[in-house]
């Protein structure tokens, strides 16, 4: 399914006109522009979802600040649009500080068509929040056998089509994001946008005028009338993302604009009225935070008409074996790599890391894998279990309980998930070791 606006900005005609080709699997709007001068133009009238866009132009200014100039003018006059940056190697550098100012990816010169279009179908998910076709395997919601996220699916299509706010809260990786755009999917707004805002992304001073837009002249650059986010999800959904970020002052200002209904522009006195679904998304304990005066429980009554959390990975271990074999058939086709399986002492090894990063982590672990991996098996070597809190120094570790847990996760790992072995390295019963396991959620 073609889906989607894209405007590449490229000054090399041929690149353009193989991108374009390209892409025409993948988007349903493809514009195509050699000169950056006709970026605003063409933001304005075609509304791009996406924008590829070039660092390095011929003519203008020096040594690619011309593409991070161009990169901060989209940011400003299109927020919604996600930009990738297309860049010579040497440039990386220069990538990377774009990254920085909200680039959503980059992708290198002489590229890699199946990473061109992963990397442009994945910015395109992201403001559209739509299943995008993406060829090299697909990237929507895997729900898996578990029974929590079975509850959990059955849940979100009961709830999926009401306008009820949702607040979805759980680790990070666990797929918040994913789930959100599923949300969308199935609801009734589903041909109108999701607009999603990371809230701690968004400067605090710039929080209203991103949120409510403003009027001209209600600050030194503000030239013309602008539209926030709100505007720009009207009759959609609009997804708060890292909503225990937003500061308290700005809390009220939210509360007040979902009370009314309506927002008021940065400068303006009409009230804009707004048909927006919400779906906020945290991994914090907003009831820890009510209860330390960090966040208002007004707001918190607002957000969570209905609550859903995603379980951490290792909390539904049963998942894990098919969650990366779909990621395996991903990144397999999409690095047009030969056929490749996991031995069974990799899927050993899959199935028993503790996966702090969660979902993520463990997608980027088979990714990995993928590519470096030159055979057509993918051996427990290759499985980079090195996961951040795995990683913690021991001198770091402050209680007794998370000696004991990381004891037991290591030598869960030691024992590829052997009960029995681990009961009796341990000292303790099976029975004990169970009920450990399941204290710390391992
Ligand atoms: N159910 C799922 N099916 C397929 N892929 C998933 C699923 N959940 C997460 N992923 C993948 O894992 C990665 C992280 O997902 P996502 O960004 O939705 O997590 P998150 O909970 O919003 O993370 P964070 O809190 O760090 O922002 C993404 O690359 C996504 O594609």
């Amino acid at each position: 399914m073609k889906q989607g606006t894209i405007l590449v900005v490229d000054d090399n005609r041929n690149i353009l006109a193989t991108v374009k080709m390209l892409l025409e699997d993948y988007f349903e709007t493809i514009v195509a522009i050699a000169s950056p001068d006709n970026i605003p133009a063409r933001l304005r009238e075609d509304r791009p979802d996406v924008v590829l866009l070039d660092m390095n132009f011929r003519s203008g200014m020096n040594s690619g600040n011309e593409g991070l100039y161009w990169l901060r003018q989209v940011k400003k006059l299109r927020p919604q649009a996600q930009v990738v940056l297309f860049t010579a190697y040497a440039d990386i550098q220069l990538a990377v500080t774009g990254l920085k100012e909200g680039a959503a990816d980059f992708v290198v010169k002489p590229f890699d068509n199946a990473k061109l279009v992963a990397a442009l179908t994945d910015a395109y998910r992201k403001t559209a929040g739509t299943k995008t076709a993406v060829k090299a395997g697909g990237s929507g919601m895997f729900w898996g056998q578990s029974p929590c996220m079975q509850e959990l699916k059955a849940m979100v299509e009961k709830v999926a089509a009401t306008d009820a706010n949702i607040l979805i809260t759980g680790e990070n990786g666990t797929g918040k994001e994913v789930l959100t755009n599923e949300i969308h999917r199935l609801s009734l707004r589903r041909d109108r946008r999701l607009v999603t805002i990371d809230m701690g992304a968004v400067a605090e001073t710039l929080f209203e005028s991103e949120l409510f837009g403003y009027v001209k002249g209600a600050f030194t650059d503000a030239k013309a009338d602008k539209e926030g986010m709100f505007e720009l999800a009207e009759g959609g959904t609009l997804f708060l993302d890292e909503i225990g970020n937003l500061g308290y002052s700005l809390q009220a200002k939210l509360l007040t604009a979902l009370q009314r209904r309506s927002i008021v522009r940065v400068g303006g006195s009409s009230q804009i009225p707004i048909d927006v679904r919400l779906v906020c998304a945290t991994n914090r304990d907003l009831r820890r935070m009510v209860a330390s005066g960090e966040f208002r429980e007004d707001l918190l009554y607002r957000i969570n008409t209905i609550h859903l959390h995603l379980p951490p990975l290792r909390e539904r271990r049963e998942d894990i074996p098919a969650l990366a074999r779909m990621f395996l058939d991903r990144y397999v086709t999409m690095y047009n790599k030969p056929r490749m399986d996991f031995t069974p002492a990799a899927e050993r090894k899959i199935a028993g890391l503790p996966w702090y990063g969660n979902i993520r982590e463990l997608q980027h672990s088979v990714e990995k894998a993928v590519i470096l991996g030159d055979g057509r098996m993918i051996d427990e070597q290759d499985i980079d279990g090195n996961t951040a809190a795995a990683e913690k120094p021991l001198d770091e570790v402050q209680t007794i309980d998370e000696m004991e847990r990381r004891l037991i996760e290591k030598t869960l790992r030691e024992c590829e998930g052997n009960m029995s072995l681990v009961a009796s390295r341990l000292g303790v019963s099976r029975q004990t070791l169970y009920n450990k396991i399941k204290k710390y959620g391992l």
